[in-house]
């Protein structure tokens, strides 16, 4: 049986690549910061009845800070594979927070991959990466020879642990590859990103629960796709040796303003009626047209977003009008 270990087990990415991986027959391992937050988590589907964990996944109390803490457990597991989700995970909160960002993101990623070298036997390892060490490109749409220029710190710590899972690649020989991926949404996502606040909003007014939504601004642009289709696509990465650097993108730009009137005609409103803004929500740095060219991914890995942008809202709108029946 191959055995797994992913960091960034509990988010979106790590739920969907764990039930993807125990169809596969994987033995799973994760780190997780709180074991007693399972109840809350996006891996709560998984607990039987007696509260006790599918009998293939394992959780492991770990901080990236701890290096040697780290160290035993992953040596003691001695993983097949292993994906590197973890991380703060929003770029506009990185301008506020540029230290700990880098820490979490391109330190973190640093001492694993230390941690790897060492092994006698070291796993595949895939990192995830972003759309947003792209920045401010030089041509849309990206793709995987498109130069790093991230215009915030977390596009900048990204593009520091894409290119060191790269320089492990080639100066020590280890199979070590990045996804870049491109904004990817799913009812699992958290409600600090705007796919899931505009869903939930339009949901709970539609039920009588909230009067407003309020946003910063809808004149972003996102190349917008379906996360379980980008989980295969990494699992996908680690199946092709030698690993590679691939852009998981569904290849359309779409605006704020579309998701919106999609999401409030999901549920028969007008958005107008309903959306007002806050200055202080305002993204200050814009990704500049971050589309992904996501032909290298079809052409070797033989993957493509299967949901379209109209049919993933109509998802995310559902799961959150079931929650508030
Ligand atoms: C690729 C990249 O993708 C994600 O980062 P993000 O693109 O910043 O995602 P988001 O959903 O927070 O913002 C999308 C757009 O929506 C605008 N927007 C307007 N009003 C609100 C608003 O009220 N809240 C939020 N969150 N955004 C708003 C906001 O200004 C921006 O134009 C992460 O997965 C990240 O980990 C990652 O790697």
């Amino acid at each position: 049986m191959k055995k797994v270990f992913i960091t960034g087990i509990t988010g979106q990415d790590g739920s969907y690549l764990v039930d993807l991986l125990l169809e596969k027959d994987y033995e799973i391992h994760g780190l997780v910061h709180r074991p007693d937050a399972l109840m809350n988590s996006n891996l709560r589907h998984l607990l039987g009845d007696s509260g006790v964990l599918n009998r293939r996944l394992f959780l492991h109390n770990g901080a990236f800070e701890d290096a040697t803490h780290l160290r035993r457990i992953i040596g003691k597991v001695k993983p097949d594979e292993f994906y590197h989700l973890a991380g703060q995970s929003s770029p506009r909160l990185s301008l506020e927070l540029p230290e700990s960002t880098v820490d979490s993101i391109g330190m973190a990623t640093l001492r694993l991959l230390e941690i790897l070298r060492d092994l006698p036997d070291p796993p595949k390892f895939l990192y995830a990466s972003s759309s947003e060490v792209f920045g401010s490109p030089p041509h849309s749409p990206q793709d995987e020879n498109t130069p790093l220029t991230p215009t915030t710190p977390y596009g900048a710590a990204k593009a520091f642990s894409q290119q060191m899972a790269r320089i492990y690649r080639t100066a020590y020989k280890l199979q070590t590859c990045s996804a870049i991926l491109y904004n990817h949404e799913s009812p699992r996502r958290s409600g600090n990103f705007v796919t899931m606040k505009i869903a939930r909003g339009a949901a709970r007014i539609k039920r009588g629960l909230q009067q407003k939504l309020t946003l910063g601004a809808l004149g972003g642009r996102r190349d917008w796709g379906w996360a379980p289709d980008y989980v295969r696509a990494m699992w996908l990465m680690l199946q092709n040796v030698p690993v590679d650097d691939y852009v998981l993108a569904s290849g359309r730009l779409h605006s704020v303003q579309e998701l919106v009137e999609i999401a409030f005609r999901c549920v028969d409103l007008n958005w107008r009626d309903h959306v007002d803004f806050d200055a202080n929500l305002v993204t200050s740095i814009e990704p500049v047209a971050p589309c992904g060219n996501p032909a290298k991914a079809k052409r070797v890995l033989g993957w493509e977003n299967t949901v379209a942008f109209e049919e993933m809202i109509a998802r995310l709108v559902e799961s959150e009008l079931n929650k508030v029946a």
